[in-house]
């Protein structure tokens, strides 16, 4: 790619990936397309959008560099090294952006300052930055790094199952069971050292195909992305959804969450189905919550 682009370096490729990627964000309410591309410590490159879903308050909007977090989150990616953007990062992604092992040295280049723009560290974006050593210990795992939340689940909701017997809104037990296996895995992997309440989600489309996505926070709190949007992103990265008038076609949704959980998804997870999949079928599951769950 960079010899038919005729660039001479990755970081430079980055950049021109950034129109195309721009091209695939669903700004729904904003008409403000933002395309990120960023190139890991693998050397595989990563894209990231923004999406809007009308109806729902705009703290639901996925911005572009945390689904580029996401999307690397999801391929197993350890760490990212440089991101190229389409426009100025965001506060609340500066902020996100902290939760990365190495944070201050991600370099960032904003491709609307022009041509003549350079690769920037993130420290200068985001000066005297708070973050996870404000909280953490410093061996604590980061985002991107391994994590293996101790999850055992007690029980599925079993008011949500009015439905039928093994079977909602013609969903064979077969999407219910793997819904449950991939949500309990993001579950597994959330990166939730705040609060201590790991979450997964999932979410099948009609071809029974499930997207899952970890609940991934920020030491800011705000700033945090929810395991139903994580999985929104698992579903667009993997081609799902998209063009004009072609909504989100989830017939059935897995949350796996702690009992009692200090921070739940749950009424989240119910309003984002309420707005992008009404007739989708939720089930949520809750396991004993550890005091080692990290
Ligand atoms: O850093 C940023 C700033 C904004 N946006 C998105 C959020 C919203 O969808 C739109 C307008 O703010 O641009 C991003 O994706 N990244
Ligand atoms: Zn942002």
């Amino acid at each position: 790619m960079m010899t038919e682009l005729g660039v001479a370096s990755t970081p430079e490729l980055l950049a021109t990936l950034v129109p195309a990627a721009q091209r695939l964000a669903r700004p729904a309410i904003s008409n403000f397309p933002v395309g990120a591309v960023g190139l890991g410590t693998s050397g595989r490159i990563y894209i990231g959008v923004n999406v809007e879903f009308p109806g729902l308050p705009l703290h639901h909007s996925i911005h572009a560099e945390q689904f580029l977090i996401t999307n690397a989150a999801l391929h197993g990616e350890a760490g990212i090294r440089c991101i190229a953007v389409s426009s100025a990062p965001c506060g609340h992604c500066r902020q996100f952006l902290q939760e990365l092992r190495g944070a201050a040295e991600i370099q960032i280049l904003v491709t609307s300052d022009g041509p003549g723009s350079a690769f920037r560290s993130l420290s200068s974006f985001l000066p005297r930055p708070f973050g996870p050593p404000d909280l953490l210990h410093k061996d604590h795992p980061l985002l991107l790094e391994p994590h293996d939340n101790k999850i055992a689940i007690l029980h599925g909701d079993e008011e949500a199952e009015a439905g039928g017997s093994g079977t909602c809104n013609g969903i064979g037990g077969g999407v219910e069971a793997r819904l449950r296996v991939k949500a309990e895995g993001a579950a597994r992997a959330a990166h939730a050292p705040y609060s201590k309440c790991p979450a997964g989600f999932a979410v099948a489309d009609g071809r029974g195909r499930v997207y899952a996505g970890s609940y991934e926070e920020s030491a800011a709190y705000n700033p945090s992305l929810g395991p139903v949007q994580a999985a929104a992103v698992a579903y667009m990265a993997a081609g799902g959804g998209g063009g004009a008038g072609k909504g989100y076609e989830f017939v059935a949704a897995a949350l796996v969450e702690a009992e009692g959980a200090a921070v739940s998804h749950e009424a989240t997870a119910r309003i984002f189905l309420a707005a992008v999949a009404p007739r989708a079928h939720l089930k949520v599951y809750r396991f004993r919550s550890s005091a080692d769950a990290a």
